[in-house]
């Protein structure tokens, strides 16, 4: 039973709230509060170092919090035994910013990596699985191909059909944009909103690239120092007279980022 059942139509599938992450004296997230909505596609933001990865890892169970709750479908995963958190990582999908796949693997093996391992299906419907997740990326004619056989916005793809093998609810990517060329962007774009539209599936993106960011997101939100500053839709960051979020935005070199990142280096150097 769900400690917090959740109403498949219109609840939060994620509710992070107040969480905290420190490493060693370092506050890394700073009291967050967060609701993703059901089937939402949200866009992180933020500057190096703003705490972006971490709440990604935190939240597809790969880093543990120092306090709070967040609470994925329900279930609160702050609070799981490893062996619990185990399980809950089979039911969400993650796109790493390298792709991630076994180079000596075919795309096709790649894919049918995670039914091999956590399903007892046969093979016939594994090879069945994986050509319907391969169809969906528009890979199916290269399964029998070695990712350095297929181009870096293929393997990005083919990483995306891996991260679905398993029908997740969630998808968590990480700057799914790196190292593509403008073309591939927009295809990964595409294609984040193609399989959150067709399959439902919720969609978390970190991602630097601002044209991206706004062709993508339905809600951004934006973090500065472990705390989100600003939370809208495209439209109200485009317009938000928040300096921070202009700064942000729009990438100029002056502002209140900036300001604290030089005086920050002052202390620092005066310091040590
Ligand atoms: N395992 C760790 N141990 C110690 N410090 C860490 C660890 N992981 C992250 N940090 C620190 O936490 C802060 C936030 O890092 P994080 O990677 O979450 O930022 P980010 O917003 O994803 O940055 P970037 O865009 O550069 O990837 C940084 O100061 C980083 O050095």
């Amino acid at each position: 039973m769900p400690e917090h059942p959740a109403d498949p139509h219109t609840d939060n599938i994620i509710e992070c709230d107040d969480i905290v992450v420190r490493f060693g004296e370092q506050v890394v997230l700073d009291h967050l509060t967060l609701n993703v909505k059901r089937g939402e596609r949200l866009v992180i933001l933020g500057g190096s170092g703003a705490g972006k990865s971490t709440l990604l890892n935190l939240m597809s169970g790969q880093t543990r919090s120092t306090s709070g709750v967040m609470r994925i479908d329900g279930k609160n995963i702050c609070a799981m035994s490893d062996a619990e958190l185990d399980e809950y990582r089979k039911t969400i999908g993650v796109l790493f910013q390298s792709g991630a796949l076994f180079q000596s693997m075919t795309v096709g093996d790649n894919v049918a990596l995670p039914l091999r391992m956590h399903t007892d299906l046969d093979e016939d419907t594994i090879g069945t699985i994986v050509k319907m997740k391969l169809e969906l990326v528009g890979l199916r004619e290269h399964a029998g191909k070695l990712p350095s056989e297929i181009s870096g916005g293929m393997q990005k793809r083919a990483g995306l059909a891996r991260a679905l093998a398993m029908d997740p609810k969630v998808i968590y990517y990480d700057e799914p944009s790196a190292g593509l060329d403008p073309v591939s962007v927009t295809q990964v774009d595409e294609l984040m909103i193609g399989l959150n539209e067709t399959l439902g599936v919720t969609t978390v993106i970190i991602t630097h690239e601002m044209v991206s960011a706004f062709r993508v997101a339905q809600r951004l939100v934006l973090m500065d120092q472990g705390k989100f500053v600003a939370d809208g839709t495209p439209e109200e960051m485009r317009n938000s007279e928040d300096p921070l979020v202009y700064q942000f935005v729009n990438g100029e070199s002056d502002g209140p980022l900036s300001d604290r990142r030089s005086s920050d280096d002052y202390t620092q150097s005066l310091l040590s």
